[in-house]
């Protein structure tokens, strides 16, 4: 078993909500260090867990045989007593039961799989859930965005499979992810120039209603970013209309991102509403890439609290050259270095900053 000292965090610090508790797990599943999280959700009405919450945390808990105590529906306390026995089984499943995101199990559970202390076969989860969530990265930014960012700086690829896509408020998405093993620290980034944009690409996408409200949300996005004075090589966004055998439930929603001469991905996307204008859904994303690409940072505003535990567990120093520093990044590194023996300065300068962090080298022991 691990060491016995518990160490209690409060989990309505600053932006006290779910993905301070997912941070939290993971490192305290890959240092072995038990935790107790008391005010879950502090800053969300109401607080406490939710069923994509209890699923990522029943699957941190299977993947290093945790005793896992106060995972109901509502809780706001838990504890959560990794074990340091190896691993046995590389085959995990969770469900949010709900349209709960995906991509949000694929945050708590990332982490956990990428180390083996040997060079066993790779890790395989099956997420089931909401592909395409409100607050949580689209499974189309998994896919484009967030896996290649991870794949070039840290030098390892999961793959991904969308088997079907679930959407609000049944879910039933299916995700599979294959997550090979690394023994060593990863690499520390420097990532300073962005270099120009090459191009954009994006996904402009329905479910369960007509394709013509894919192609008004590509319309308008086309025109934003055309009136913004982006400079892109090329843009190619596709208007695609779910085949009903491919996913569950009606949705639809649009995904941009942009790739630039030096090999940054920066991204924007919104997701469609009940009662809201299929060119104002377009408009948002278009308006969230621009902005994005204008403050010149080498990340957008979601993958800097993203990348923060990677950074923080790489080997050396990182920088990072990003926009606004987030409240969710700075929430990631209050609870990163809690737990972990990395430092992390940031130099603000009008509209961007500069993360650095002095990672500590993790290697599973
Ligand atoms: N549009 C988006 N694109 C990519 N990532 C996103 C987007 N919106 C949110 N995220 C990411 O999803 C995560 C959301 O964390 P947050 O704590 O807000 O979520 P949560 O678990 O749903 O809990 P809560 O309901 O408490 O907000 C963050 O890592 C954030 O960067």
């Amino acid at each position: 078993m691990s060491s016995t000292e518990v160490i209690r965090l409060d989990g309505s610090v600053l932006e006290g909500g779910g993905q301070l508790l997912r941070v939290a797990i993971a490192l305290s599943v890959l240092l072995a260090k038990p935790i107790a999280i008391d005010n879950i959700r502090g800053n969300r009405k109401p607080p406490g867990l939710k069923h994509q919450h209890a699923a990522g945390l029943r699957l941190a808990a299977e993947i290093c045989s945790a005793q896992l105590d106060g995972c109901e529906l509502g809780s706001t306390s838990i504890a959560f007593r990794p074990s340091v026995e190896p691993q046995i089984s590389r085959h995990y499943k969770a469900d949010s039961g709900t349209a709960g995101s995906i991509a949000l199990l694929l945050q708590i559970s990332l982490p956990c799989l990428v180390f083996s202390p040997t060079p066993i076969a790779s890790s395989n989860l099956i997420l089931h859930g909401g592909t395409n969530a409100i607050q949580a990265p689209q499974i189309d930014y998994i896919q484009h965005v967030f896996l290649p960012f991870i794949h070039k700086h840290f030098g390892f690829e999961p793959r991904i499979k969308v088997v079907k896509r679930g959407y609000f408020p049944k879910g039933g998405g299916e995700v599979h992810i294959e997550v090979p093993p690394v023994r060593g620290p990863l690499p520390a980034v420097t990532l300073i120039e962005r270099g120009k944009v090459k191009a954009i690409y994006g996904r402009s996408y329905v479910a369960g209603l007509p394709k013509s409200v894919a192609e008004a949300m590509r319309a308008a996005a086309m025109d934003v970013l055309m009136k913004s004075g982006v400079d892109a090589g090329s843009i190619d966004v596709k208007a695609v209309r779910e085949k009903p055998s491919d996913c569950v439930g009606s949705g639809s929603g649009i995904v941009l991102w942009a790739e630039t001469e030096d090999g940054c991905i920066i991204a924007g996307s919104a997701l469609g509403r009940k009662g809201v204008d299929p060119g104002c859904v377009g408009q948002d994303a278009a308006r969230e890439l621009a902005s994005n690409l204008a403050h010149g940072g080498c990340v957008d505003e979601y993958m800097q609290d993203q990348m923060i535990i990677f950074l923080a567990l790489a080997q050396g120093k990182s920088r990072v050259k990003t926009g606004p520093l987030t409240l969710h990044t700075r929430t990631a590194i209050w609870v990163t270095e809690q737990l972990s023996g990395a430092k992390f300065y940031v130099e603000e300068s009008g509209n961007s900053c500069i993360i650095e962090c002095e990672g500590m080298g993790y290697t599973p022991s």
